[in-house]
């Protein structure tokens, strides 16, 4: 019997990358903002800027590998502590956080890294946190077919930590419930207790 191959899921940006313009673009911003770049040190800080963006919203490509559910296991499956890093798109500045994704498996399981991987697939783009939450589940669920699937994020955002109000030490929660996940109660509060979420 042959397996179903693996869906190939690759960045589809927005627009092309041109780290030619963005350098000039970024030099342009730090002279109107009162740095030099004349010195030694800042002089190549333009192109590390451009290039350290361009790593920020360039997700590694990766195969979406399932596994026939050969043993019908049907309680939850659940990736915690996934590390999320991804820029606020209204200040261009990180936020840093951990996610937990969880599902529970219809007729196929997912290899388990691939959770981890779309997380970073959708936190490579300039983000709000909700929308970064309810992209991972509805991605989630549209290609895996689950009965339920559960992601919760907790991130910091520098520019509300750093600059700003300086909340100093606060960090934002958000989570998207689908499926039996969401209309179960039992389901529900397990997944949340298993996260550590108290719900
Ligand atoms: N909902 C949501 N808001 C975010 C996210 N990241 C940043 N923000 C907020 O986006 C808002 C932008 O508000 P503005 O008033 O236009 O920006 P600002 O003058 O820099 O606001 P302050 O941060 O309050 O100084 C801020 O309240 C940020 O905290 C996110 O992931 N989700
Ligand atoms: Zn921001």
């Amino acid at each position: 019997m042959t397996s179903a191959p693996a869906l190939r899921v690759a960045h589809e940006p927005a627009g092309e990358i041109d780290l030619g313009a963005a350098e000039r673009a970024a030099g342009d911003l730090l002279r109107a903002l009162g740095i030099s770049t004349d010195s030694e040190s800042l002089r190549g800080t333009p192109g590390r800027m451009a290039r350290a963006y361009a790593e920020l919203f360039t997700p590694r490509p990766f195969d979406l590998t399932t596994f026939p559910n050969d043993e019908g296991y049907d309680e939850l499956v659940l990736a915690r502590a996934i590390p999320v890093r991804s820029v606020c798109e209204h200040h261009l500045l990180p936020f840093v956080g951990t996610a937990h994704v969880g599902y529970l498996p219809g007729e196929r399981i997912l290899g388990l890294s691939k959770l981890a991987r779309v997380v970073e697939h959708f936190s490579c783009r300039p983000q709000v946190q909700e929308r970064l939450t309810k992209q991972v589940a509805d991605w989630l669920c549209e290609h895996l077919r689950p009965q339920g699937v559960g992601v919760v994020i907790e991130a910091e955002h520098t520019c509300m930590t750093l600059r700003g109000v300086q909340a100093t030490g606060s960090s934002t929660v958000t989570s998207t419930l689908l499926g039996t996940l969401r209309s179960d109660a039992r389901s529900r509060q397990e997944f949340f207790a298993l996260t550590g979420v108290h719900a």
